[in-house]
């Protein structure tokens, strides 16, 4: 049994992405992410200024912008608006949630699929699922396949199932793992018998949001156990959704939470902001 460490992968990967952006400053080509918190949530702070620390050792251009909690919509896509239009910013991302008054689908379409790096907008979506190598794919999903091909274990052929049907972790998650020839199945709140599906599971995706939902009994001995889920509870302290102390030593790979996928995300995003760049200086060139 190994427990996957999310921190040391993450660390490896932004290694090899700070390398990256070296050479690409050489070329004058200085990834940006542009950064909007809405409100001031103290989980989505700490979140959005990790986000923030990360660019800055990476060596990327980064802006924070904070508005009130009160910010009508329009001025919000405003402000989207002007990322689109401005030359040093690759990547927008708008930290979810958003207050009720703002719709989140029309804030996520005015952001340029080009600059789209959270991979939400229904283009990238779309292309996604297309199988277009110019998909931005959501950072969770991508840190959890990352986490996954860590382990060395073959994916393809490989029965994935995944607990939670949400649109930014377990929609694009499945179809990811589809896409690496994985056979999969979306469990959800309504899934009849919920164990016999997750016990089919080679490589088993958590991400429901709630604590312990995954007992050891619905884990099949050896199986790869990713748990997305970010719990916190009474206490202040974070849990995922898989109880881990007696799941881990069924699983084959496991991932903790704190320490798991959480730290991945963060750095796909840091991924995804460089492809953003060297993908909208490759268009600048052929026009
Ligand atoms: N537009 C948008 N894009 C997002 O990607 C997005 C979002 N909105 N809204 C909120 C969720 C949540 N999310 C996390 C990122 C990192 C950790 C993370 O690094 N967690 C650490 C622990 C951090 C702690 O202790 O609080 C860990 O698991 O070890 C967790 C959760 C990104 N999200």
């Amino acid at each position: 049994m190994t427990v996957l460490d999310g921190k040391q992968i993450a660390k490896e990967i932004r290694e090899q992405l700070a390398r990256e952006i070296q050479e690409l400053k050489l070329e004058g080509n200085v990834p940006g992410l542009a950064v909007i918190l809405v409100g001031d949530h103290p989980a989505s702070r700490s979140y959005v200024l990790a986000k923030e620390r990360t660019c800055k050792e990476l060596g990327m251009h980064s802006v924070l912008t904070e508005l009130p909690e009160s910010i009508s919509e329009n001025d919000l896509l405003d402000c989207i608006q002007s990322f689109n239009n401005d030359e040093q910013i690759d990547g927008i991302l708008v930290q979810l949630p958003l207050p009720s008054h703002i719709s989140e689908s029309k804030v996520i379409e005015t952001i340029l699929p080009e600059k789209d790096v959270d991979g939400f907008h229904p283009i990238n979506i779309g292309r996604m699922h297309a199988g277009d190598e110019h998909a931005f794919i959501p950072c969770t999903p991508l840190g959890i396949l990352e986490m996954v091909k860590q382990t060395g274990e073959e994916i393809s052929g490989k029965h994935v199932v995944v607990v939670g049907r949400s649109n930014l972790v377990g929609k694009p998650a499945g179809q990811l793992f589809l896409q690496e020839n994985a056979t999969v199945t979306f469990c959800h709140s309504r899934t009849k018998n919920l164990a016999e599906q997750t016990l089919q599971a080679d490589i088993l995706i958590a991400a429901v949001g709630k604590p312990n939902i995954i007992t050891e009994a619905m884990v099949s001995p050896g199986a790869v156990v990713i748990d997305v889920g970010v719990n916190r509870l009474e206490n202040g302290k974070l849990c995922g959704d898989v109880d881990f102390e007696a799941v881990k030593p069924k699983a084959k790979h496991i991932t903790p939470v704190p320490g798991g996928v959480g730290p991945m995300t963060i750095t796909m995003l840091m991924n995804n902001t460089v492809l953003a760049s060297k993908w909208r200086k490759k268009t600048k060139e052929v026009h």
